[in-house]
């Protein structure tokens, strides 16, 4: 599913430069779930933004379902995100002036994955799915943090992709809530989704089968952490 061979990416800092992911290697397979660990500014951020094709590396190459990124246009990267990854962050990025059930239909309308007279119905299914389909005509502002991270949830599923990037999306939440929102996450990678998140949260731990610890854009641990 992700095949992330010698990638480095650096930033321009005043004269120099900023060494954010340094030749950093990693292969995940579908049906993996992967919890990225590190302390702030190790790199986490920016090597998912690189499997998501938010950023492109300065060297090395990035593979991810079935797509080599380097080669692909930012339009052409677009339509592959998609249809193929869907994102999940730690401040929700839900839009306000949306009902949680039409924030959920627009990745559809982006993507004419799915047709226009199923969207509706998946939106509620996928709402459904992640326990909140009572609050499928209420704006975002009035659900709790935690229904508005299920609905981000589910309008990272509105394509069905493969892959689930999410990152620090537990940080905003109560250890209670983020506990249940990290429950979605493990249910849907049992029905064999491919997620890859980035997480402060202890508990993550006991839910994924494997941690990658970065220290300076570098892997120095990748472990299983679960028989
Ligand atoms: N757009 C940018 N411009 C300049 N430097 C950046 C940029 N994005 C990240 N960096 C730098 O790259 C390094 C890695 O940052 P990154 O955000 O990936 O770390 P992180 O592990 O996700 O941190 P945190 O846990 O605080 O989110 C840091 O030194 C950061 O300052």
């Amino acid at each position: 599913m992700i095949e992330v061979t010698d990638v480095v990416k650096t930033y321009p800092l005043g004269e120099g430069e900023v060494v954010a992911v340094d030749r950093l290697s990693l292969s995940v397979a579908a049906g993996e779930f992967v919890a990225v660990v590190g302390r702030s500014g190790s790199g986490k951020t920016t090597l998912l933004n690189l499997l998501a094709g938010i950023d492109r590396p300065t060297a090395g190459t990035v593979r991810v379902a079935g797509a080599e990124l380097d080669g692909l246009s930012e339009s052409a990267l677009a339509g592959w995100r998609g249809g193929n990854v869907g994102l999940v962050f730690q401040f929700f990025q839900l839009l306000p002036t949306l009902t949680v059930a039409e924030n959920v239909m627009l990745p559809m309308d982006f993507a004419a994955k799915i047709p226009a007279v199923r969207r509706r119905d998946r939106a509620m299914e996928l709402l459904e799915r992640v326990g909140i389909g009572d609050q499928a005509g209420k704006l975002p502002a009035t659900l709790s943090g935690g229904q508005q991270q299920r609905t981000a949830i589910a309008r990272a599923l509105a394509n069905d992709p493969p892959l689930l990037l999410a990152d620090e999306p537990t940080g905003n939440l109560d250890s209670h809530t983020a506990q249940a929102v990290l429950d979605v996450f493990a249910d849907l990678n049992a029905e064999g989704r491919t997620i890859v998140v980035v997480s402060h949260e202890r508990d993550i731990r006991t839910l994924v089968n494997r941690e990658i610890t970065l220290v300076d854009g570098r892997v120095v641990a990748d472990e299983g952490v679960r028989a």
